[in-house]
Parts: structure tokens; sequence; C-alpha cells
């Protein structure tokens, strides 16, 4: 029996539109799984260290689309380790509790109420809440920080600025690294958020505010990372900073080293952290844009990438480049 037609029904056939432009949506994200095959293939197992840095977390759309591409990488078989800073979070608790505190050399001057904030806001507050956002994909995050299991051990260091040598109160460069704690979370399927406060080494029961930076380096050396990948509030490193009309799509360790008089103070320790994990034998470390929603996932999983690759020098005995990467060259975008 043929059904009556209804007046409005256009005479177009509006459902086999649909259905073809739905086939075409379903195919182009097909094709964004099939580009990542490779990846997914020769970074199954792969222990990938993410540093994540506190001018990265600006919101809560970006902070949940980090914890997304956190869990993606652990349901797709890769284990991430994540390491978090919080320095504009830091600031802000120090504002509300009435501190003042000065950053010289790119770190900040840690006196011991200061110290208390910055354990309490790193451990107590960013951290907490990386689990917990974590956690809405699944029981996988487990959080601590370099005092448990002594993950960390630090020591007091200084700065040396226009040739003096500037006491920074209680700041400390990583001096160990005990993996075993990260390890046993790691076994059990779960994804390690650290916070990077660290016990003195020389002086008990005193603890260390540790740039978030160097901090993930030392981890992803002492991890045998695949990668460490550094997220911040900027698309990677501009060889002319601040014009940023260069931006380096990779670089290497030699190039880095000698970018390192040339880039300001926030990229100092990311810089020196990717030449720390390479000298350490990490063979990938990327400084990303973390403003971008699930930049981690670009980098990792398609064939263009984002952000700088900082990698070890070409000696013509290297492997080859990973599949699809702009690894074989250095190249400078504009
Ligand atoms: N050569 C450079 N390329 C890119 N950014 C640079 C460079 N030199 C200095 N910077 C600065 O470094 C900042 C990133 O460091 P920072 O603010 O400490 O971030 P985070 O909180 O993620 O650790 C950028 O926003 C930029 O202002
Ligand atoms: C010694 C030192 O400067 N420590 C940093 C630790 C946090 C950090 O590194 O956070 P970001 O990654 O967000 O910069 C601080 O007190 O701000």
């Amino acid at each position: 029996m043929t059904q009556p037609t209804s007046p409005t029904r256009p005479s177009v056939d509006v459902r086999g539109l649909i259905d073809a432009a739905a086939i075409r949506v379903a195919a182009g994200k097909a094709s964004t799984l099939v580009e990542a095959l490779p990846w997914l293939e020769r970074f199954r197992g792969a222990l990938v260290v993410v540093k994540y840095g506190g001018n990265a977390m600006v919101d809560d759309e970006l902070k949940a689309a980090f914890a997304e591409d956190v869990a993606f990488l652990r349901y797709a078989g890769l284990r991430p380790v994540v390491v978090h800073g919080g320095g504009p979070q830091i600031k802000a608790m120090l504002e509300r509790v009435g501190l003042e505190s000065e950053f010289k050399g790119g770190l900040r001057v840690t006196t011991p109420e200061v110290m208390d904030v910055v354990r309490m806001v790193l451990t107590g507050q960013v951290g907490r809440e990386l689990v917990g956002l974590l956690n809405q994909h699944g029981p996988i995050a487990v959080g601590l920080s370099g005092e448990d299991a002594a993950l960390l051990g630090a020591r007091r260091r200084g700065a040396v600025i226009e040739g003096e040598q500037v006491d920074l109160g209680l700041v400390g460069d990583v001096e160990s690294v005990n993996p075993s704690a990260i390890l046993d979370i790691l076994d059990a399927g779960r994804v390690p958020v650290v916070s990077t406060v660290a016990p003195d080494l020389d002086v008990e029961g005193q603890v260390l505010n540790v740039n978030a930076d160097t901090a993930a380096a030392a981890i992803a050396v002492a991890l045998g990372a695949e990668k460490l990948v550094v997220l911040t509030d900027v698309e990677g490193i501009y060889a002319d900073w601040p014009d940023r009309g260069s931006l380096l799509s990779t670089i290497t360790v030699s190039a880095a080293r000698e970018l390192l008089t040339r880039v300001d103070h926030g990229m100092v320790p990311k810089l020196e952290a990717c030449i720390r994990a390479v000298d350490g034998g990490v063979p990938q470390t990327h400084v990303v844009d973390g403003r971008k929603p699930h930049s981690i996932l670009l980098e990792i999983f398609t064939d263009e990438g984002i952000g700088t690759m900082v990698l070890p020098d070409i000696t013509g005995s290297e492997p080859a480049p990973v599949p699809g990467s702009a690894a074989a060259a250095t190249e400078e975008t504009s």
C-alpha cells in the first residue's frame, strides 16, 4: 500500500543528502584513525612522560581535553606518566595568603613560608585536580609527589645572574630519581601524576621546590622514556624570540644548546630539560602548545606533528626516524 505523501515534503531526497554527509564525516574519522595506525603500532607499550605546565592549564575545557588525551594514551596501550607544574596557581595562592615571591633566573626564590604554599598547591591542589579529571575516564590515575617512596632527591641550588651567585632559598635540583614507585603504578595499569616537590638530600625533613621541567627530564631519563612531551603556552620554540617569525619544527640537541643563549626565561628550563633528556638517552623530546585542545594526540598520532621536536644529533649511524615524522631533517617553518 502506498503511503500518502505529506504536502510539506520537499522533492529533493534530503535523507539521502544527510546520509551522504554522514558517510563523508564517518570516512574522515576513519581516515584519522587509520593515519594513527603506524603510530599506535610504533608506540605500543611506550613510556611517555608528559609535562603539563601551569600556564597550559588555562581553562576547564582544556584541562578536560588534557585528561582525555592522557586517558587515550593509556587505553591505546602506551604508558603515560604525567609530571605537572603549577607556577600561576602558586602565584594565585601566594597572593591570597599575602605572601610575595620573585623569580630570579627563571626560578622562584623560595622562603620556608613560600615552600609551604608551593607544597600545598602542587600536591594538594593541582595534582589532586588532575587526578580527579583523569579518573573520570576510569580508576586510572594515582597522584604522588617527589617525597613518596623517595621518588626524587634534590640538593639546594642557586643561580648565576650577571656573573653573581644568587641565593634562591629552598630551591633544589634533582640529584636522584628512584623510579620504583612510578613503575609500580605503571605495572598496575595506572597513570602516575607527579608533583615535583623533592626531599632535600642534605637536610632531613626539609623539602625543596624543584622546577617541573627539569624534574620531568630527570624522571624521563631515569625511566628510560621513549618521549618527553612538554606542554606549554606557546606554539613551540621560536628561533627568533620575541619576533615569532620562525617556529622551529625540529632541532638537534647541539643546535638547541646554541639556542639556549637566545631564549627567554620561561623557555630556558624547557630547552634545558629537552637537552638533558636527549643527553640522557630519551630519543625524542617535544615542546608543544598545551592551549590547543588534544595537542598531545596531534603530536604523537598524526603524520605532521605539532610544536618543536628536539632530537639527538644526526651522526649517520642513527636509526631511521620514525615513520612519517619530520625528523629526517632539521628544518624551520615560517
Ligand atoms: N624562543 C622562545 N620560543 C617560545 N617561547 C619563548 C621563547 N623564549 C621565551 N619564551 C617564553 O616562554 C614561555 C613558556 O614558559 P612558561 O611561561 O614558564 O610556561 P609553563 O608554565 O608552561 O612552564 C612562553 O610563553 C614565552 O613567553
Ligand atoms: C623553583 C621553581 O621555580 N619552581 C616552580 C615549580 C612549579 C613549576 O615549575 O610550574 P610551571 O611548570 O607551571 O612553570 C615554581 O615555584 O613556580
